[in-house]
């Protein structure tokens, strides 16, 4: 059996890398979907889909389970999202998402939604692991190690510091305009 979960992964961290865990007990290959692949450099989304895929690729390797990275552009229109993922990922059987939109427009297209629980919620969120890149806290002990490898050798804190400077000038484009 075949899954599918997607996220931004701006960063991938240990919520994520639990709940993959936790699907990896019942499928034997997931499909991670790269959301928003299209965007990167901005306070919200600092990284490209390709540096999220090294992000997930190094750090699946924890679990039993075969994984295959997709990235996913975002569309204008909702009611087509799910045929827009279905053309770009290998078939899957069920979908895992804590996602209210996601959740949603699988089940309307009749797609079996499995969802997790929040693990930690009050740190492991991407927002807030964000917010201690850019105000130069700890972020490290939230994310899987390969992660932080990833984050060092693209030079991510220094990326986001600088994007946030700009949002904050009013150069942003994408803040607030995620369709999820
Ligand atoms: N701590 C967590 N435990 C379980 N699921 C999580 C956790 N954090 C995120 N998820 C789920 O993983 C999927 C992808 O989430 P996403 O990449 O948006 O991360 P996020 O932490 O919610 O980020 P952001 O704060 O940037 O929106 C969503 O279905 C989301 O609900
Ligand atoms: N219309 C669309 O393009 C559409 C709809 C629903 C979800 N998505 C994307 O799916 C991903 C969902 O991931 P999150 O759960 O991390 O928000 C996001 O990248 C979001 O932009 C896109």
């Amino acid at each position: 059996m075949r899954g599918f979960y997607i996220g931004r992964f701006q960063p991938y961290h240990n919520g994520h890398h639990q709940m993959v865990k936790e699907i990896a007990t019942e499928v034997d290959e997931l499909v991670l979907g790269i959301g928003s692949a299209g965007d990167s450099h901005s306070t919200r989304n600092p990284f490209t889909a390709g540096e999220r895929i090294m992000m997930v690729t190094k750090s699946v390797v924890d679990f039993d389970i075969t994984t295959y990275a997709v990235p996913i552009e975002d569309l204008e229109r909702n009611s087509v999202w799910v045929s827009h993922v279905q053309s770009m990922s290998p078939a899957f059987d069920v979908a895992y998402s804590n996602n209210p939109l996601v959740i949603q427009l699988f089940k309307e297209a009749g797609v079996e939604v499995r969802q997790s629980p929040m693990f930690n919620r009050g740190v492991l969120q991407g927002t807030e692991l964000r917010d201690r890149m850019i105000s130069g806290e700890d972020w490290r002990s939230l994310v899987p190690e390969p992660v932080a490898g990833v984050i060092d050798e693209i030079g991510g804190i220094e990326r986001i510091q600088r994007v946030s400077d700009t949002d904050s000038g009013g150069y942003d484009t994408d803040e607030g305009t995620d369709p999820a």
